[in-house]
């Protein structure tokens, strides 16, 4: 039986413009279990990265509502102190470009070693230098000790995001929330990172949040796979399932823009418009609607939920049972 180790509800994450506070993301639950990647996706503009920061406590100027249950503790309004217990020690982030998650002017070893005193400081400074070089040669750093002494513009981009894996994994944190941790990476580095934190979930038993738009990554990663669209997750279910049998139209559209999908066999399919901005998203009905104006009004739900469709699987708005694409024909 697996264990939850994370288990939001009802999460509404809202930021205020001019006057009035707009929610970027609107009543999420998921659950994250230990030893599991849960990938999110969607487009650019759907909530990701607010739901991401939201559960690592990074946002602090935004309404934040629902509950963020870590290990059973709700954290969803914790302190700025309790915070700073938690964040870098229980819970780790990778951010997407190394290059701003790093401080430019200090040495590699200082900072993941300040990333290890700030939680632990009765370790001494040469406990210190032992532990981010064995960090270093963990994260696949050839020549650690030269390395421990380089700032980060004198590494590559594949090596300077090894180095945030590290600092984020220095204190082995239960929880990981890598956002698009390869999108600024070549392919090859892209794999090896990937390879990496697979293998890191294996060793430390933790539990991932990997948020990318890369659905290459979701197929190689994913245990579990939740779409968000406009704020809201509108399909969740294991990866096998989510390739093989999606169901929601935008989930549908996704897939059917990759290349070399079989879904795909002529034509890709373009998902037309855009992810409307806060302040514009409808918030009643169901809000992909806009963009599959062929599907007839009357198959949206007026206050779509997400539908339990098989074990585990869940989808939004009735919708999905009368979707087809244009180019399909209907009997
Ligand atoms: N601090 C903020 N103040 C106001 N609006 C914000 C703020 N941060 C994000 N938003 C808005 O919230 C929505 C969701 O943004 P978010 O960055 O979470 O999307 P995303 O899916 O992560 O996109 P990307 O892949 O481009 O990072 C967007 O409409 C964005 O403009």
């Amino acid at each position: 039986m697996s264990q939850a180790l994370l288990k939001i509800k009802n999460l509404k994450t809202s930021f205020r413009i001019k006057d009035d506070y707009y929610a970027a993301v609107d009543d999420v639950s998921l659950t994250v279990n230990k030893n599991e990647v849960l990938a999110i996706v969607g487009e650019s503009g759907c909530g990701k990265s607010a739901l991401a920061f939201s559960i690592m406590g990074l946002h602090n100027r935004a309404k934040i509502e629902g509950n963020i249950l870590f290990k059973g503790k709700d954290l969803a309004n914790a302190s700025p102190t309790e915070w700073s217990k938690i964040r870098g020690k229980e819970m780790g982030m990778i951010f997407q470009d190394p290059l701003t998650a790093l401080n430019p002017l200090m040495i590699i070893g200082d900072q993941i070693g300040e990333a290890i005193y700030l939680h632990n400081k009765n370790i001494s400074k040469e406990q210190r230098k032992l532990k981010v070089i064995d960090l270093l040669e963990k994260v696949g750093i050839p020549h650690p000790e030269r390395v421990y002494d380089q700032f980060p513009h004198e590494l590559s981009g594949g090596m300077r995001q090894r180095v945030v894996i590290a600092t984020a994994i220095a204190n082995q944190p239960e929880l990981l929330i890598a956002d698009e941790p390869t999108t600024a990476l070549d392919v090859t580095i892209q794999s090896q990172i990937l390879d990496l934190m697979k293998q890191l979930k294996e060793d430390m038993d933790a539990g991932i949040i990997m948020i990318t738009h890369d659905l290459g990554v979701v197929a190689e990663m994913a245990d579990r796979v939740a779409v968000m669209y406009a704020g809201q997750i509108v399909e969740i279910a294991d990866v096998y399932t989510l390739f093989e049998n999606p169901q929601h139209p935008y989930t549908r559209s996704l897939l059917n823009s990759v290349p070399n999908n079989k879904e795909a066999s002529s034509k890709l399919h373009v998902i037309q418009g855009i992810v409307p901005s806060l302040q514009f998203l409808p918030r009643k009905g169901c809000r992909f609607s806009a963009r599959i104006p062929w599907i007839d009004v009357s198959a949206h739900e007026e206050n779509p939920q997400l539908h339990e469709i098989e074990p585990g699987h869940f989808v939004r708005c009735s919708c999905y049972k009368h979707f087809h694409f244009p180019e399909e024909e209907v009997q």
